[in-house]
Order: C-alpha cells, then structure tokens, then sequence
C-alpha cells in the first residue's frame, strides 16, 4: 500500500504520525510511504532520517493526498485539506468527530473512510491508540495547573505541594482513567491533596488500591462534585464516554462558589469538554478567565512535548497502521472488531452511534455499510 505522511497544521503541533523507525517497519513489510518534506521536523527528525528509512520525501500535503491510498496524520484534518480527501481514501488519525459537526459534515462528503484513532478498542475494550497520548496530557494537566496557580500567570499565588507549615493545594481531577490517574499520581507527586472521581466503583476499587496516600478516589456525583469545587485549587476534566460528546459536569453556577483564580484544566476539550464554561484553546493562547476562575483548554496538550509524544504515539499505532494496509480495508474490518471500532465515518455515512447521536444524523453500523458496497 502507499502511505502517506502528512506534516501537522493545527497551531502549535509538533507531532508526526510515522517516526523514520517506524518508515523502516513499513517499508520492509513492503509499502510504500510518503513523507511531506519537513513532517518530522518539530519531532527532531529530518528528511534525511526518513530517506534513510526508506521514505520519499514530496513536496506538499496536495500530492501526499493525491497519490497514498492511506493518509496518516496526528490531528484531525483542516478546513484547507478537506478538498484534497479522495472517496475511498482511508484517513488514520484522531478526529473526536463527537466535538466537531463541521468536521463530520466534511468527512462525509469526502467519501473517505475515517478510522479514528481515539475510538480503537482492544481485547479488555481499552482505548489502545488513545491512551499514550492520554498519558502525556494526564501529566501535563498537572504541570500545567502548577505552572497556572502561579500568580503571574493569572492564579491565585500558591505552590501545589506548600511547604512545612502551609498546607498543599486541593486537586480536584474528574474522572479517574488514563488522564485522571496520570495527572493525580503527578499532582499526589508534588505534595497536593487530590480527590479523584469517577462513576466506575470496580475502578475506583483499584484506584484506592494503587494510589498514594494524598489521593482519594471518590464515587462521582453531581452534589459531590458541587462540593469538592468549591474547595478546590486546581479542577482537571478527565472524563470519557467512548466516541461521545463529554458530559458537562461543572456548571457556570457552580464557578461562582469557587475560590477566584483557581484553575480549571480542560483535558477533555477534545471531546467537547466536561466544564459549561470550556472552549477550546491553543497552545499560542492556552488559558481565559470566567467567573474569576482559570480555564486552561488546549485540545492537542501532548503536541507541547513532541519529542515525548511522537514516539509514544507511534510505538502505539504502527501496529494497527501495518494492519490496515496489510489488505483491503473491508477484509481488515470484518475480521478485527477492535479496528472496526474505530471507522467513525465511511463513503459518506456515519458509522459510530455516538457522533450520529452528537448531531442528529443517520447511523449505519460499520456490518450493514459493509454489506451494502462491494
Ligand atoms: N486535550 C488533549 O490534548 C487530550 C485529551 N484527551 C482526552 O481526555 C479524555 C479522557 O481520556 P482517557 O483518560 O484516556 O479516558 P478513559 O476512558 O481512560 O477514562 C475516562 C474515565 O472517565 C470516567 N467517567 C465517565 N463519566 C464520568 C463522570 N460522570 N464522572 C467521573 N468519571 C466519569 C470513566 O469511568 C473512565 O474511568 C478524553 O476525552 C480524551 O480524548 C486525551 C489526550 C489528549
Ligand atoms: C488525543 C488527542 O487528541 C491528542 O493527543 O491531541
Ligand atoms: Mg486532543
């Protein structure tokens, strides 16, 4: 098969899907991969590193579009690609079409088939290909939230962890998975008093199990969470229902019983985020203020520190990348339910319950469409 490697647009993203040494793996399984000249640069790997791979190197995203039969990238398509999709083209890269209806609406018309990376599920109905990135947000959630508590970046003036003598921060982290338990182990790290919720008790079983002693998993409810914000320092969304729009779980009322300059950080913007008052930020311009609270609402937070997350992200999606352009990807999907998991929209049709739900559109599961074309 020929792949495509695209360079990343979206502000501030410095990722790239294929590292040159997994080039290598690909080429010598006998495809074909195109780089977009400079794609690995922000990720500290030259053209020349891909070339030794085995790649070509093309000029621009318009010619890796019109010539690979899968395209690979990190963040969803931009507007200005949109044109450049071909039907049938297979698009592998996170989408979080649930958060975004311009984007679904576009995809449809492409004809493509977006197999989103965010939506892959494994044996144990984990999510394989978003969990490395969910490890690195997780943990920048959490130097994030120290870094903003500062009060020159707009905080209330306080050290997470105290001292001797002054006591650590409440941490609040809202949903106790991958993200959660990353950002509570960093946050527990640096001294802070974290309550970590979620509505899984067989979880939550684990978490007091696992967790050091500054942490405290709770049962997640609305009057629980009413109660915790309102002495909390620090509030991180970590939330997650499969492929659907976040729950919105802090209210705008609910800010206004918080301590002013507390900081609210966002991680599940992505999905549409957990808080009423998110939207979702850069990298350039990461936080805005409401009610007096910090809202921090970077929705590629793992773009930040490339050199971590490239090559956390390929160790995770080359196999399932060698996989799809192993054979034709209707005989990948009918065979390899955790792949089919992640085809979100094919030839023009919805085909995850959760984003026809998000928007009122017409679902066809992935089996019917399959039965339906050729
Ligand atoms: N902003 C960014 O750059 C990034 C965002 N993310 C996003 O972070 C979010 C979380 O991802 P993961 O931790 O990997 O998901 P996960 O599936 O591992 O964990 C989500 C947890 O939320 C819990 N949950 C669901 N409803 C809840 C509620 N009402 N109260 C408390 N807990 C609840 C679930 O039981 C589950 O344990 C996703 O939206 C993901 O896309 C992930 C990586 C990067
Ligand atoms: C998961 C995701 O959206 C990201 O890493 O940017
Ligand atoms: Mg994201």
């Amino acid at each position: 098969m020929i792949v495509g490697i695209l360079k990343e647009i979206k502000t501030e993203e410095n990722r790239v899907s294929m590292t040159p040494a997994g080039v290598e793996v690909m080429t010598a399984k006998g495809h074909q991969v195109l780089v977009e000249s400079l794609a690995g640069v922000g990720s500290g790997f030259s053209n020349e590193a891909y070339q030794a791979a085995g790649a070509e190197i093309v000029a621009g995203a318009a010619e890796v579009y019109a010539r690979s039969e899968m395209v690979m990238h990190v963040k969803e398509p931009q507007p200005s690609e949109y044109e450049l999709i071909r039907p049938g083209q297979i698009v592998f890269t996170y989408f979080h079409f649930a958060a975004g209806e311009e984007l679904t609406r576009a995809m449809l018309k492409t004809g493509a088939i977006a197999i989103a990376y965010e939506t892959i599920v494994d044996a144990d109905n984990t999510l394989p290909l978003l969990t490395p990135m969910s490890e690195v947000a997780g943990r920048m959630a959490a130097q994030q939230a120290a870094k903003y508590s500062e009060r020159a970046q707009g905080g209330r003036g306080i050290l997470l962890g105290g001292v001797p003598g002054v006591p650590p921060a409440n941490v609040l982290v809202i949903g106790g998975g991958v993200v959660g338990t990353h950002a509570a182990q960093m946050a527990c790290g640096l001294g802070a008093k974290v309550y970590l919720l979620d509505t899984n008790l067989n979880r939550l079983r684990h978490l007091s199990e696992v967790m050091p002693k500054n942490c405290f998993p709770m049962m997640s409810s609305p009057a629980t969470i009413r109660d915790l914000v309102q002495q909390a320092d620090v509030v991180i969304g970590a939330v997650l229902v499969h492929g659907a729009k976040a729950p919105k779980l802090v209210t705008r009322e609910m800010l206004k019983t918080m301590k002013k300059g507390a900081v609210l950080v966002d991680v599940a913007i992505d999905q549409g985020g957990c808080f009423e008052t998110s939207r979702p930020t850069t990298h350039t311009a990461p936080t805005y203020e409401v009610e007096g609270i910090l809202h921090y609402c970077v929705a590629n937070m793992p773009g930040a520190v490339p050199l971590t997350s490239t090559v956390a992200l390929t160790n995770a999606t080359l196999p399932y990348a060698a996989a799809i352009a192993a054979e034709d990807w209707r005989e990948v999907v009918r065979k390899t339910p955790g792949i089919r998991a992640g085809v979100n929209v094919a030839c023009g049709k919805v085909t995850y319950q959760g984003v026809a739900e998000a928007f009122g559109l017409e679902y066809t599961p992935v089996d019917q469409l399959l039965i339906s074309i050729p």
